[in-house]
């Protein structure tokens, strides 16, 4: 079966790959493109794509769900957005692929139930990149053995949210192996205000924004004499295209939500 997959988030920076990405593989056809801007009738007519790509491009999804009937919707736009693109999916029976980070622990709790009432597959991961998924693994083994942690992520400095998804699941991940405990002095002040970053669980998140960046993080573990650094790179958005692939491949033989590359690699 050709697996009928639709993008929101096209002209983005994870959009272009991923267009390209899906154009590329013969086990899956672009049927649709789902903006929230009128930029032409097909992706062709853009500045962006070449004008052979004639694919479809919709303002509504419902409009686009029955004109090119989509298996999938993979959503790389914004944080604003996605929680309401991935309800609308699955209410509309197309299984949503989602890259995009910024949720709230409620909404994910939501799109949980609604995945499980309707049985309506859905996979969202906060980072695609195989490297990254290791990193938060091993970072969550770790924290057994030291537990006082703190998380660098690093980005560009177009980033809508912070920290970032992938920080947000590392925190989640170690927080199931770490007794929740305050680091650092018990008298400790800041004198100004974020110097000791955001505070989950005890453990601290520190968010770089820079030009130049594309995505980074480490883990830092620290113990009695010791230091431990878990890190990850990405130096360009080729490294989440294969967790892009595997997910659509994956995500259409799932009946629940799926957090986290982390369910689906072998
Ligand atoms: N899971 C993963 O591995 C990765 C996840 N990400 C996440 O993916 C998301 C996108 O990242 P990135 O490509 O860098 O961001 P960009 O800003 O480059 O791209 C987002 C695109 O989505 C468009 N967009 C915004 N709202 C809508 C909407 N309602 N419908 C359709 N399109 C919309 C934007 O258009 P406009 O600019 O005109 O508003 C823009 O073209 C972010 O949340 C980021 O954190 C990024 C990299 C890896
Ligand atoms: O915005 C990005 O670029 C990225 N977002 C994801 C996140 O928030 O973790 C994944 C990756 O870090 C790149």
């Amino acid at each position: 079966m050709t697996i009928r997959v639709a993008i929101a988030g096209a002209r983005g920076k994870m959009g272009q790959e991923a267009v390209h990405t899906v154009m590329k593989n013969a086990e899956m056809e672009l049927v649709a493109v789902l903006d929230y801007k009128d930029i032409g009738a097909t992706l062709g007519d853009t500045d962006i794509f070449p004008d052979s790509y004639d694919v479809p491009v919709f303002t509504d999804m419902e409009e686009m769900h029955d004109a090119a009937e989509p298996h999938v919707l993979v959503d790389l736009t914004s944080p604003e957005a996605v929680y309401k693109h991935t309800k609308k999916a699955l209410e509309l029976n197309i299984r949503p692929v989602v890259g995009t980070t910024g949720f709230s622990d409620d909404e994910l709790k939501e799109l949980a139930r609604l995945s499980e009432d309707t049985g309506v597959g859905c996979i969202i991961a906060p980072n695609f990149a195989v490297g990254a998924v290791l990193m938060m693994k091993f970072a969550e083994q770790a924290a057994k053995y030291l537990p006082d942690i703190e998380i660098i992520e690093m980005h560009h400095d177009q980033k809508l949210d912070a920290p970032s998804g992938t920080a947000m699941k590392t925190a989640h991940l170690i927080s199931s192996h770490r007794q929740t405990h305050e680091q650092g002095h018990v008298h400790e002040k800041e004198t100004l205000e974020g110097a000791r970053g955001a505070n989950y669980d005890g453990m601290r998140i520190h968010s770089v924004r820079l030009p130049g960046l594309v995505a980074h993080q480490q883990v830092l573990l620290g113990g009695e004499g010791q230091l431990l650094t878990i890190r990850h790179d990405s130096f360009n958005r080729g490294s989440f295209m294969s967790g892009v692939v595997l997910s659509i491949k994956t995500v259409i033989k799932t009946e629940k939500l799926i957090y986290g590359l982390e369910h689906i690699i072998d």
